[in-house]
């Protein structure tokens, strides 16, 4: 069995807003493991990206608050460091890939210089051994001509190249744990699906963890070895790759799996949105999030919150319908034959 290195457990994140307290994260749960790919799916505003800058401790101070739950890097707690301290494992140990390149790349300084920094001052490199680093990085990634390119400003790059040189920004130091948030979902479908190869190639050379966060299942089956699917502020399910895809029990994930367009199949065939609208998080209260959409919804849905229920080894649903306390119905009471 792998080693564990990160683990979320029962993490609360609410924001001050002026029209009052929104609780965007409410008790997310998971494990990741050294090498695997962890795919969090989810509609928009599910809480997917603010539970990674909680881990990253990116979200601005002025109005989050953390009230429960803990984020351990092997035994470390994330959220008791300091600022020094986190500032030191950001970038080094646990690196993010943003949907926007620009978010991590300065403007106004060479690429080449960029990746050098972090190098000398996470590594203790000199500036000679920093820069051959970054001309090594740039090479992995698959930038041509890379040494000229070192002495290259962000916007002399292509949208897609400029990913390229983030994620060698993002794994020089050989993080531990790589975030990567809608990391392709800007750039064309043949870009997305080089920088994913990208990606999984360097992986398997450093056996670096990462949590790829996206909305896009085809995405999600091409990279993740597990899959947690967020609805409203929680992992709804969570389980392997198959047992999400083959064998999915909570109603929002088989709502998610028919909405994703199939290759070769169903040409022509509209897709299938789910019904309604995502909660709005300010007014969530008791209760399943998803009940109000939910097409299997019972009279408890609406007024207690269903707790993860193990349907098979490694595999959790969070919906009454798997709850032990459900009486389970026969197909011929289902129909009404008995
Ligand atoms: N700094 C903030 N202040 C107030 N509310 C915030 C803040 N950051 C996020 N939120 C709210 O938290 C909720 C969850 O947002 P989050 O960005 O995590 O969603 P997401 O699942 O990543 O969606 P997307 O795919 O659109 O990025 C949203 O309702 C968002 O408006």
């Amino acid at each position: 069995m792998k080693e564990n290195i990160l683990t979320v457990d029962n993490l609360h994140v609410s924001f001050k807003t002026q029209t009052g307290k929104v609780t965007a994260v409410r008790g997310v749960n998971f494990e990741l493991k050294k090498g695997e790919t962890l795919a969090i799916v989810g509609e928009s505003g599910s809480g997917k990206s603010v539970t990674a800058k909680s881990i990253m401790r990116l979200l601005p101070k002025h109005n989050t608050e953390i009230s429960k739950g803990d984020i351990l890097y092997g035994e470390k707690s994330l959220l008791s460091l300091s600022a020094k301290e986190i500032t030191d494992i950001r970038g080094s140990e646990i690196s993010m890939v943003f949907q926007d390149p620009m978010t991590s790349l300065n403007p106004t300084m060479k690429v080449g210089k960029q990746i050098m920094e972090g190098l000398q001052r996470h590594q203790n490199m000199t500036k000679a051994q920093a820069r051959d680093r970054a001309l090594e990085m740039l090479k992995l990634v698959g930038i041509p001509k890379a040494e000229q390119r070192l002495d290259n400003y962000p916007h002399q790059f292509s949208g897609g190249m400029r990913q390229r040189v983030v994620i060698a920004l993002a794994l020089a130091c050989n993080p531990k744990v790589l975030i990567a948030d809608e990391p392709t979902t800007a750039l064309d479908v043949t870009i997305q699906a080089q920088i994913l190869d990208l990606m999984k190639d360097l992986q398997q050379k450093t056996d670096t963890a990462i949590i790829l966060i996206t909305h896009d299942l085809g995405v999600v089956a091409n990279m993740a070895d597990r899959v947690a699917v967020m609805y409203g502020g929680k992992i709804v399910e969570q389980g392997t790759l198959d047992q999400i895809f083959y064998n999915p029990q909570h109603p929002y994930t088989l709502g998610l799996l028919k909405s994703m367009p199939k290759l070769n199949e169903d040409k022509g065939q509209p897709l299938l949105p789910i019904a309604g609208s995502p909660p709005t998080l300010a007014t969530l209260g008791e209760g399943c999030a998803f009940a109000a959409r939910c097409p299997h919804t019972m009279k408890v849905c609406h007024s207690y919150t269903p707790q993860d229920t193990e349907v098979e080894q490694g595999h959790t649903a969070a919906c009454w319908l798997q709850d032990v306390r459900t009486p389970k119905a026969s197909p011929g009471e289902v129909l009404g034959v008995n």
